[in-house]
């Protein structure tokens, strides 16, 4: 046997006499399917839960500027909501900032569809639902997510606030758990601004009367609840805040390295 049959190397790996095997990689790989059930089970989960992150990233890394806005799926187009969520999508695109919403239809449709409307970069995350459901069509940008966390991580990462419009128990989620994101210091200088002092009103109230008398928030905590009716003091806050932001990252990147 001549010293070249003695030897296989299989990418970085060499194989030398009774150590080669019978097949090549791509034998293995290609020649027969195997069995399939390692496809339900968790560490191939983690593959696609990471290749998630990637195409995440990939996508809205570039991202100018922007601001996720939540609000109810279920809010009709002409209602009083609807055309409140398209102010707040068309002042956040004069205002330079891409608005970011989860894709689906009611208020993230009204959001998509003022800021597209407006000449702003119109954003949508949407998540896979056990009923058929695709992304808005004011949408310029979008990824439809398998993960919630995935996606939620999205909306935190790539905006600069949020806006939150009237909505149920989703929206609720995505306002807490920003409220939590900001009071636990996870995220800094990021407000998180209610539009509609009638719906939201209640909830004030009772986080005032209820968590706040009971001593299960502090004082300070009230003001990461600021509501408003007007999409332009929304956009005002949330400038004031990324102002303050970047100035900070100018001090930091000037002083020393950490
Ligand atoms: C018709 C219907 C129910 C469609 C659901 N389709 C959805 N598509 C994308 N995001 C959604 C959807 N439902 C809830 N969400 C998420 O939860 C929030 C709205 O939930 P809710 O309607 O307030 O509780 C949105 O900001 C969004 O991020």
């Amino acid at each position: 046997m001549t010293e070249e049959e003695n030897v296989r190397r299989a990418g970085p790996l060499t194989y030398r006499g009774r150590a080669i095997p019978d097949t090549t990689t791509d034998q293995r790989l290609l020649d027969r399917r195997g069995p399939a059930d390692w496809v339900h089970t968790d560490p191939w989960r983690v593959l696609r839960i990471q290749s998630e992150f990637v195409e995440g990233f990939g996508l809205l890394s570039e991202l100018p500027s922007a601001v996720s806005v939540f609000g109810s799926a279920r809010i009709r187009p002409g209602s009083e909501f609807y055309e409140l969520g398209v102010q707040v999508g068309a002042r956040l695109a004069e205002a330079g900032y891409a608005t970011i919403t989860g894709g689906g239809p009611g208020m993230m449709e009204a959001a998509n569809k003022g800021a597209q409307q407006a000449g702003g970069l119109s954003v949508g995350l949407g998540i896979e639902l056990p009923f058929e459901q695709s992304l808005n069509s004011y949408i310029d940008m979008g990824m439809t997510f398998r993960y919630f966390f995935v996606r939620k991580t999205m909306f935190v990462k790539y905006s600069q606030a949020f806006v939150v419009l009237p909505g149920g128990f989703g929206t609720l989620d995505e306002l807490f758990e920003a409220i939590t994101l900001v009071q636990t210091k996870k995220i800094t200088r990021f407000p998180v601004v209610l539009i509609g002092t009638e719906f939201w009103g209640g909830l004030r109230t009772w986080v005032e009367d209820s968590l706040l008398k009971h001593g299960l928030v502090a004082d300070h905590d009230m003001e990461l609840l600021y509501v408003t009716d007007d999409p332009e003091e929304a956009v005002r806050i949330v400038q004031q805040a990324h102002l303050h932001l970047e100035n900070r990252f100018e001090r930091d990147e000037a002083g020393p390295a950490s």
